[in-house]
């Protein structure tokens, strides 16, 4: 059995608790409040903004110039295919540049985004991949599931679109051969270590559509 196939069945449960989450399911049928896909949206490009990064690092750290090329380009994708749609999502929920810049990321963003940085700055890009793969490979199992519903609200039908296309297929694609490919020339703790960056990243996919289902925010004392 190939590596990713492997971990995709690690994470069989936490990704039915993803495809069955209430936020799912309210953009499926178009009964999702704007204001919780507001606060996702908020959250989330925060979170592109350092997934962004983390590919960038994947790019410093390969040991092929094909792989450092690739991992740019994906790079490159986060900001010019999905927050570009971020930044039309916004202007559509009348999210200002100025509520963009002093926003800060609820508890659950700051915290899988750490994750992916922890995990990129501490291994090579072996750890990067297994990171990242949960944000490609689950959104577009998402997509897939989705495809074909017409939510009444715009903005849910573009964004079912967007994942389920297959301009994100082949970079799913891309990056689970790529896990395969490092997975066969590194030693089998490094494989465990992978395969726990790409468990811990899919309890946070998870937990991302609670903080936006919930409105999470952080905790104010006394
Ligand atoms: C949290 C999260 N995970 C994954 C994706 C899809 N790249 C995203 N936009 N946001």
């Amino acid at each position: 059995m190939k590596f990713s196939e492997e971990l995709r069945q690690a994470v069989d449960a936490s990704w039915n608790a993803s495809f069955e989450h209430p936020f799912i399911r309210g953009i499926a049928d178009g009964t999702l409040p704007l204001a919780k896909f507001r606060h996702y949206l908020l959250n989330d490009s925060y979170y592109l903004s350092q997934f962004a990064r983390v590919q960038a690092l994947g790019a410093a750290k390969a040991t092929h110039l094909f792989d450092t090329n690739r991992m740019v380009v994906h790079a490159q994708g986060t900001y010019s295919a999905e927050l570009a749609l971020h930044e039309q999502f916004a202007k559509q929920l009348g999210i200002t540049d100025e509520e963009r810049a002093a926003f800060q990321p609820a508890p659950t963003a700051y915290a899988y985004t750490c994750h992916m940085l922890s995990a990129a700055y501490n291994g090579h890009l072996g750890d990067i991949v297994a990171a990242i793969l949960p944000c490609y490979w689950l959104y577009f199992e998402i997509g897939e599931r989705l495809q074909g519903l017409t939510p009444e609200e715009p903005i849910y039908r573009e964004w079912i679109n967007a994942y389920g296309g297959e301009w994100f297929r082949e970079l799913v694609q891309e990056q689970i051969d790529r896990l395969d490919t490092i997975a066969e020339q590194v030693t089998s703790s490094d494989r465990e270590r992978m395969q726990r960056h790409f468990v811990i990243s899919s309890h946070y996919e998870h937990e991302f559509w609670e903080m936006a289902d919930t409105l999470e925010s952080w905790p104010t004392y006394g």
